[in-house]
């Protein structure tokens, strides 16, 4: 099985195996001796699942904060779209670093996206579905959020997106500058 790590610390990118015969496939998405054994000992509580019709539909970039921090496992269930995450723990060598990884429901690849980050997506195709578990249930107090287009955290977001699809709450999110200190590297 494809995993990489990145720069930014504790993310993990992985694409599970595909039994491919003339039926079409079969897939173990997800494994809880292997998940714990490669990511970490992290309870899967909640799983959540968005269609946006539209290419270049933006949603993001979204977290909760303590005590409904989330972990995030997502996967892309039909289309295409760029997930996006940006490190806001304060005191993480990647402080503030943001990296993109092309989800497709064709790879079925999954991204891990640790609590302590700000999560979002842009659609590259039309009715695309995106599908993720997280690790803590949703609390609508803790739901914050920072701007996309943060012009200091300086994400190159896909040509196609659209700022015009943007949700009112996402039209109007705080810089990370303006964030107060949610997250502490290393404690969450
Ligand atoms: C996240 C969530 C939302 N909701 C309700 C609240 C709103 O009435 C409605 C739409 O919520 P929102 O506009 O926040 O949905 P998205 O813009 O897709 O946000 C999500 O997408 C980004 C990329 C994320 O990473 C977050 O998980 C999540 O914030 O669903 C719930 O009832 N439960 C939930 O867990």
């Amino acid at each position: 099985m494809l995993i990489e790590r990145f720069e930014l610390p504790d993310v993990v990118h992985f694409e599970p195996k595909k039994f491919g015969d003339h039926r079409g496939y079969f897939s173990e998405i997800f494994r809880k001796d292997w998940f714990s054994e490669n990511i970490g000992d992290f309870d899967l509580i909640q799983e959540n699942q968005s269609l946006s019709a539209s290419s270049g539909t933006v949603r993001g970039l979204h977290f909760q904060t303590a005590p409904f921090a989330q972990g995030k496992l997502v996967r892309c269930l039909s289309g295409a779209l760029v997930d996006v995450i940006v490190d806001i723990r304060r005191g993480s060598p990647a402080y503030g670093h943001w990296m993109a990884v092309e989800l497709t429901a064709e790879r079925g690849n999954q991204l891990w996206v640790p609590p302590g980050f700000a999560h979002g997506f842009c659609t590259i195709q039309p009715n695309t579905i995106l599908c993720y578990k997280v690790t803590a249930y949703y609390s609508v107090e803790n739901d914050k959020g920072m701007a996309w287009d943060d012009p200091a955290v300086g994400i190159e977001w896909p040509s196609v997106a659209n700022p015009e699809l943007l949700s009112a709450k996402d039209k109007v999110q705080p810089t990370l500058a303006e964030l107060p200190p949610y997250f502490s590297y290393g404690a969450c």
